[in-house]
């Protein structure tokens, strides 16, 4: 009788590199016909061809398999992982390549609360994208002759600057190719998410309580007039009113078509902690997050 020898070294997307072509995650399979009693000894050795000076690792899965000859039901005989670097910018670049015909020119609004990373993570997006990026708490600023979110909250009131969010997200809804970080609160009116919706694919940014008071209160919370009605050091301020505003809110941010959850990500890559998250690999989660949506609706 003759049997057959398989061996499978499966790789995942950001793997993918000219030297595999475009597929997504697939497997590099080889086989050997077997004489009867004869003994084989299998050696998985692979060459990833990424180029990096980061030292971050993810890690790929290898399979050894045996099938009878003509019979291609492998039974495993083997698992196991290696960890390789990898070059987020290279997937991230992947990634945007592989979402463009699905994305057809659909501009991204991100959502999510103060200090969730909308500003950083949507410059990436647009970069890699080439999409225009617009900032929507600076575009009001610059109408009014550059008086800051905080001076205007201060001088005209909030009901103001919400009208002038609204005026915002009406001009930018006529427009695609756009990425466009909100203000933490323009989810609360619904005529905003039509605004979003029209041209738009919205993208929620859930970053957890504590990460966010951290990265506010490394910033300080002058800038951010929803945090004075608080008392206590920086970062108490700053999570005492983020648990109230995202109590309030919770159930508009979850309104967005995607959502990317930090937490989510840095449990799939093995991080204990989210703020070792780089805005890249964050990025490169809303990318995927939004392929998701956009296959599920297509
Ligand atoms: N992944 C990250 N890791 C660590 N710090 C980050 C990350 N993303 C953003 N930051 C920092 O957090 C702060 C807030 O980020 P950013 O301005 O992008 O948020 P935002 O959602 O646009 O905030 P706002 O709505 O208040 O304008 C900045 O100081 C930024 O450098
Ligand atoms: O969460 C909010 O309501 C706000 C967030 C900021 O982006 C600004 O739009 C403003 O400070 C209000």
């Amino acid at each position: 009788m003759e049997a057959g020898v398989a061996c499978k070294l499966n790789y995942p997307t950001w793997i993918d590199s000219e030297r595999f072509g475009r597929k997504s995650t697939g497997s590099l399979p080889f086989g050997r016909i077997l004489k009867q009693d004869q003994k084989v000894r299998v050696v998985v050795s692979a060459h990833f061809p990424v180029k990096t000076s980061s030292n971050r690792h993810r890690s790929v899965s290898s399979e050894v398999s045996c099938s009878s000859y003509k019979n291609f039901s492998a039974s495993t005989l083997e698992t196991g992982s290696v960890q390789v670097p990898y070059d987020e910018t290279l997937m991230l670049k992947n990634k945007s390549q592989e979402i463009e015909p699905y994305l057809n020119g659909y501009s991204i609004y991100l959502v999510g609360l103060m200090g969730s990373g909308k500003t950083t993570v949507g410059k990436i997006l647009s970069y890699i994208l080439n999409y225009s990026f617009y900032d929507s708490d600076a575009l009001i600023e610059q109408e009014e002759n550059g008086m800051s979110v905080a001076e205007i909250f201060k001088l005209h009131g909030e009901s103001f600057f919400r009208k002038k969010e609204t005026e915002i997200l009406q001009r930018l809804s006529s427009k695609k190719q756009l990425v466009v970080s909100t203000g933490g609160g323009a989810v609360v009116q619904d005529e905003n998410w039509d605004y979003m919706q029209k041209k738009g694919i919205s993208v929620w940014l859930d970053v957890p309580l504590e990460a966010l008071a951290h990265r506010i209160a490394a910033v300080g919370t002058h800038s951010r007039p929803l945090l004075h009605y608080e008392s206590g050091d920086p970062y108490t301020k700053a999570l005492k009113r983020l648990s109230y505003l995202l109590e309030q809110r919770g159930k508009n941010y979850a309104k967005a078509n995607a959502r990317v959850s930090l937490e989510e990500i840095a449990g799939k890559l093995g991080y204990r902690d989210v703020s070792n998250l780089t805005p890249t690999e964050i990025a490169i989660e809303a990318l995927e997050q939004i392929e998701g949506y956009l296959k599920k609706v297509a």
